[in-house]
């Protein structure tokens, strides 16, 4: 079980609560790294990398100035890569990358905030793979997974993030010299906010409009050298520095860069899907148009698995904490309860476990969905990319929107310490904020599904085969409806109904406005807040459908008592987001109200079930204290004893008596100021 940073006595509060939990912890964790192999292998690469304690730092990281923190993450980030050089060796090619989520993982306590080589394992290394011929990956990939030349991916300008095809940096091809000129023709054309650019990498991928024989392309990604190998200084007709200071990534020197009509050669053009000849001939894709947009389709994958391990921190540290805090005086001559014997705190942490399993399970899932339709991508067929697009655009949208809440939701629970930056939730939640607007913000994508979603339902009315997916609509538009009757099943059914209703009326919205007058543009904009719904609403239903059936095919063979905590966890889930849609419910379901009461007290009754296991469940997530970063959270629960000692690495503690005083505070009392 989790390692601690300093061996202290293991609080007795949480003794308690371990010798409580009724199933076998470990077989969990199995569950939750996806089998026993995997999770020897987690630990052997978290042994190798944080045993010898090279993650710790001198002066704590948020007591450094802006300038040494860099510093000190880069001197980390090369650290973290010398020590586990060989798991990264071992990585040749995408179907291996669920390697990276355990080094990921392990970065964790190297990092605060964040790696400034975040963006080169985590963008520049996919795109690569993604988007070069094997020619162009021979060249690269040696080079790029042995850290001799450190990239980033620089797609979003300072005018344009959301709206690719709104870019303004223009390639323009040369036949002259066999080299495109990249060029910023005005301020909103700068790249903003690659991670890595502002000081760290010396390439960099850039998407830019591509120009040949005087004709726009369209988007298309290069390699760019935009720093000397040797001096680190920007090359000429490269203009390149660093954003600023933001509310969180303050490690990861984001950056902007621009452009002096500066030259690339022909063969750094990516060129797996689109192509550009010696002569300037521009030879399309032969398949899918959006190919390019491939390296976000993958993150979006990968973002849902980053925010549901991030979820997992938040609500091993809330409910430890929990467990060890008392507060109050409910019955008169009794002892002060554990804050977690409060149904309100277990109502703001269980959803919180569960989110993490069904997201955890949700991402498994996905990414077995995109690694299957990459291999039919590979053998020519691009069928199956809508609906992958569809499905890593809501679940990327509802996963860190939903784990942002529930992340700040977890603050709340650890009342005034939560707010403090050694409890860990601050860092976790400024980094997961940010992943509802990088990588597609929320609304964006949401509304992308819906344009799929809008044409499955079509496709459902004219009787013609729906992917599986959204196979819902097909019983939605014959009419049949199944009666409510509380079951997980029935509301995983009503869910489907719930997306399916909603879809309707979108469509009716979009006809009825259509057949007023409006174009189907203006149609779809003022119906934009009901497509947001319905593709949340599909999403919904996606994520409890895929964590019903994984759980149980998961636990088929596992013991008693963890298939009954885990298939609790799900129904907790199923309750607590049919409660949050009654309103739906009642519209698009035979719900009566006496059934929303009933199905207030079963949601209750699964809290007061939950309780003895919660703290076994938040180990089972196996998280090191140096993972962590909690003096809330350590598996310890000394939390009284680490706050104090975290108070003590103040600066301000350093010294009985700030200058301060003589210099203001002692005129300004003596009425000398
Ligand atoms: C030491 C540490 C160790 C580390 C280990 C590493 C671990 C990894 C961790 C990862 C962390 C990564 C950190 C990342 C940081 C942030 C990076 C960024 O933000 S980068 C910047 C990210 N920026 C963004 O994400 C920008 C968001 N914006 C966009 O993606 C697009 O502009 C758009 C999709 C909104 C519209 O595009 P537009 O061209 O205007 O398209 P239309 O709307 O006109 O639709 C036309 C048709 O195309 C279809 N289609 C569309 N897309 C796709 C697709 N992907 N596919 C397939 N199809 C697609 C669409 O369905 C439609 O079909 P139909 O209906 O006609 O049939
Ligand atoms: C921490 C961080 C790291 C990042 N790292 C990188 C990186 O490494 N590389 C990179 O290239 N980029 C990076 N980005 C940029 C990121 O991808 C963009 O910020 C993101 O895609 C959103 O685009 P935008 O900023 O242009 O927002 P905007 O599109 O301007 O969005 C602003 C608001 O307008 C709304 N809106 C916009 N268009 C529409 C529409 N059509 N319909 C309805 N509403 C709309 C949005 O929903 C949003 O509420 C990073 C951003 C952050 C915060």
């Amino acid at each position: 079980m989790s390692q601690n940073k300093t061996i202290m006595e293991v609080n007795q509060e949480l003794v308690k609560e371990r010798a409580k939990c009724n199933f076998n912890v470990l077989e969990v964790t199995h569950i939750l790294d996806g089998g026993e192999k995997n999770t020897l292998h987690r630990k052997k690469i978290e042994s190798i990398a944080l045993d010898e304690g090279a993650y710790k730092d001198p002066i704590p990281e948020e007591y450094l100035s802006p300038k040494e923190k860099y510093e000190n993450a880069v001197r980390k980030s090369c650290l973290f890569c010398k020590i586990v050089k060989n798991a990264l060796t071992e990585f040749t090619g995408l179907e291996h990358f669920s390697n990276f989520f355990v080094l990921r993982r392990t970065a964790d306590a190297f990092f605060k905030e964040i790696s400034p080589f975040l963006l080169h394992l985590g963008m520049f290394l996919p795109t690569i793979l993604g988007q070069c011929t094997t020619e162009q990956q021979a060249y690269w990939l040696p080079r790029v997974l042995d850290i001799q030349i450190i990239g980033t991916y620089a797609q979003t300008e300072l005018g344009h993030g959301t709206f690719i095809r709104g870019l303004e940096t223009t390639a323009t091809y040369d036949p002259e010299t066999e080299e495109f000129v990249l060029h910023s023709p005005t301020l909103t054309s700068y790249k903003w906010w690659a991670g890595g650019l502002g000081k760290t990498v010396n390439y960099c991928i850039v998407v830019a409009q591509l120009y040949t024989k005087g004709v726009c392309h369209g988007t298309h990604l290069f390699i760019v050298q935009i720093r000397d190998e040797e001096t680190h200084m920007p090359l000429p007709g490269i203009k390149v520095g660093e954003i600023g200071a933001k509310m969180g990534f303050n490690t990861a020197d984001n950056g902007y860069l621009a452009f002096d009509h500066y030259r690339i050669p022909r063969q750094n053009m990516m060129m797996k899907n689109a192509q550009v000849l010696k002569d300037g001939t521009y030879v399309k894709p032969d398949s899918h148009g959006k190919l390019t947009y491939g390296t976000m389709v993958l993150v979006r994958v990968i973002l849902v698995n980053e925010v549901a391990f991030n979820l997992a921190k938040a609500c091993t540290i809330a409910t430890r904490y929990s467990a060890v805090r008392r507060q109050s005086q409910p019955k008169p001559n009794e002892p002060e309860p554990q804050i977690l014997d409060y149904t309100t705190q277990q109502h703001k942490l269980f959803i919180c476990i569960a989110t993490a399993h069904a997201l955890q399970l949700a991402s498994a899932w996905l990414w077995k969905t995109f690694n299957a339709v990459m291999s039919d991508m590979k053998k020519g067929n691009t069928d199956s990319l809508p609906e992958l697009h569809a499905l890593s655009s809501c679940l990327k949208a509802l996963s860190t929107s939903d784990v942002t809440s529930l992340i700040e939701q977890c603050r709340y629970s650890c009342g005034g310490h939560g707010y403090m930056l050694c409890s860990g939730l601050p860092n976790i939640y400024s980094f997961v904020t940010a992943t509802r607007t990088y990588e597609g913000d929320y609304t964006i994508l949401l509304l992308q599904t819906a344009r799929f979603l809008v044409k499955a339902y079509e496709q459902a009315e004219a009787g013609t085969p729906v992917t599986p997916t959204v196979l819902y609509l097909i019983e939605f538009v014959s009419g049949k409806r199944t009666p409510w009757d509380g079951s997980p099943e029935g509301i995983i059914k009503s869910f489907q109904e719930i997306a399916a209703g909603n879809i309707s009326s979108c469509v009716k919205s979009i006809r009825n406005r259509m057949s007023s007058g409006l174009s189907f543009e203006d149609a779809w904009e003022l119906t934009t807040i009901q497509l947001v719904g319905a593709a949340e609403a599909h999403c919904r239903a996606v994520i409890s459908d895929t964590y019903k059936k994984e759980i149980a095919r998961i636990t088929a063979s596992s013991s008693t008592n963890v298939k009954i905590v885990m298939e609790q966890l799900v129904n907790l889930y199923l309750h607590y987001w049919a409660l949050n849609r009654t309103g739906d419910l009642l519209r698009y379901s035979s719900i009566s109200g006496e059934d929303v009461a009933n199905l207030q007290m079963k949601y209750e009754e699964l809290l007061t079930l939950i309780r003895p296991n919660a703290v076994g469940l938040v180990d089972a997530f196996d998280l090191r204290d140096e993972i962590l970063h909690s003096a809330l959270g350590s598996y310890d629960g000394q939390v009284y004893k680490r706050l104090f000692a975290e108070a003590l690495k103040s600066p301000l503690n350093q010294e009985p008596v700030n200058e301060t005083f003589h210099k203001y505070l002692k005129p300004t009392m003596q009425g000398k100021l």
